[in-house]
């Protein structure tokens, strides 16, 4: 089947990120969609980014309306920014019959409620999974994963720029101002950066997930916002000593009253998993009647991270393009002709740390005799403690943290180890994944 011809708005972070990982991952993405998907025709102010991203054989305009207008492009993906050109080329293109995939959320949040009634007009799909939380698939964990549910309430880390400086102000005592150019350079502040800092951009978020959960109208101007920009260091110093962390979090919550819709720094108790959720990283909890709390953690905010949610998009509107009981979301994922025969990996081929704990007869050479045959092995010793155990005289209790090895090598050193007279009881393993 033909590819999809994809026409992509906007080459900055998010455009460039999507570029890079639609052509790294072709073949992938293919096998998922049913059918390839290619950026025909791009638009940016600066075409020399082009060049800089490998678009050699997609062509290129400085003026975005030639895309939308351009009767081969199927998929339109704005990745410009802001709520007025941005707005005007989306419902151009719904006009025009095209999809759009948009991680735009200040024009879905301030404009949504009348760009998808005009899309629903026009029997078309727009899609906008990276405006809310980055790479974390959020939008269609509610709208999907949770359908079954009322939802109660959710709570979430929405702004990574904000999140970045809290942590840093935490971490490393560092300036507000300080961090704040460095979250400009790395790419995840908005074009005007106030919008992070002063809560504007995860009210725009908060207000999309609202009415995800609790189907409203989407109605940024109910939400109250309160950003970061007050918070000083001290405050910072203070709620940690009080064994709390501080977070700009997005409520949504139902009350017999009406819908809570409000952004606003917080105090959590450090222990809740929340509270650790640190630097550019977001997380949304969402407490459903049925399902109970739930937690969806990952990257908000940087070029592939937010281009894996337009991908996904994109990969969902070509499915649906060819919505026949084949090209429905494969059961597997895949589509059922391209399942690989990869062999699965015998756990003795796997890599990982391991924690070694024995018990040992308290005499001179035994940790020679263990570290030799770790040695032999190519396996290094990360960590070692030693222990008297409660019971039994002239023993200890020898424990140690390895570097990653194969399997295999640690079943032959452990065999090795418990042939030792030294050795006085067998060497129990577990397995160490730093999951980073
Ligand atoms: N950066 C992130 O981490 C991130 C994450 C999620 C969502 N978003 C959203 O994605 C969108 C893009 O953000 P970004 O960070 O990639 O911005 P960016 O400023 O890096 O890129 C915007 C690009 O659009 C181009 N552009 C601007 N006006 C144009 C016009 N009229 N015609 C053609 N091209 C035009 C610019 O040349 C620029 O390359 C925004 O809506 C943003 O809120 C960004
Ligand atoms: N400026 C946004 C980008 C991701 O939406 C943030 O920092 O979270
Ligand atoms: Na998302």
């Amino acid at each position: 089947m033909e590819p999809v011809k994809v026409g992509l708005l906007g080459l900055g972070t998010v455009g460039g990120g999507t570029a890079t990982v639609l052509k790294r991952n072709a073949e992938e993405i293919a096998r998922r969609a049913g059918r390839g998907i290619v950026i025909d025709y791009a638009a940016n102010l600066d075409l020399s980014r082009a060049a800089e991203l490998g678009l050699g054989d997609v062509r290129l305009t400085e003026n975005a309306f030639d895309v939308v207008n351009d009767p081969d492009i199927q998929i339109v993906v704005e990745l410009i920014g802001g709520y007025t050109v941005a707005r005007d080329l989306v419902l151009h293109a719904i006009r025009s019959g095209k999809h759009v995939v948009t991680a735009n959320k200040a024009l879905i949040a301030m404009h949504g409620n009348e760009i998808f009634a005009a899309a629903q007009q026009q029997g078309v799909m727009v899609a906008f999974e990276a405006a809310v939380a980055g790479g974390i698939p959020v939008i269609k964990a509610v709208r999907e994963g949770l359908a079954a549910n009322r939802i109660e309430w959710l709570a979430g880390i929405i702004n990574g720029t904000s999140n970045f400086i809290l942590t840093e102000m935490r971490d490393k005592g560092r300036s507000f101002g300080d961090v704040l150019a460095e979250a400009q350079a790395l790419g995840y502040a908005e074009a005007d950066p106030t919008f992070d800092i002063e809560g504007v951009d995860a009210g725009h978020k908060l207000t999309i997930l609202s009415s995800i959960a609790f189907g409203i109208p989407l109605q940024f101007k109910q939400t109250y916002t309160e950003g970061i920009s007050r918070i000083t260091s001290d405050d910072v110093k203070y709620a940690t000593e009080l064994g709390y962390r501080i977070k700009l979090l997005g409520i949504a919550r139902r009350t017999a009253a009406g819908i809570e819709q409000r952004v606003h720094p917080t105090l959590i108790p450090e222990r809740r998993l929340i509270a650790n959720v640190d630097g550019v990283m977001n997380a949304v909890l969402v407490k459903g009647d049925a399902v109970g709390a739930t937690l969806y953690y990952g990257a908000g905010a940087g070029a592939e991270p937010t281009a894996s949610a337009v991908i996904a998009d994109l990969v969902d509107i070509t499915r649906a393009l060819t919505s026949d009981p084949e090209n429905r979301v494969p059961h597997l994922a895949f589509q059922p002709s391209t399942l690989t025969d990869t062999a699965i990996l015998p756990i003795a081929e796997v890599e990982t740390a391991f924690y070694l704990r024995m018990c040992a007869l308290d005499r001179p050479g035994v940790l020679a005799d263990v570290t030799r045959i770790l040695g032999e092995r190519q396996i290094s010793i990360e960590a070692f403690i030693q222990k008297e155990p409660q019971s039994g005289e002239n023993k200890v209790n020898i424990i140690m943290l390895t570097q990653r090895v194969r399997e295999g090598n640690m079943d032959e050193a452990i065999a090795a180890i418990e042939a030792l007279d030294s050795i006085c009881s067998s060497v129990t393993r577990i397995r160490v994944e730093n999951l980073g």
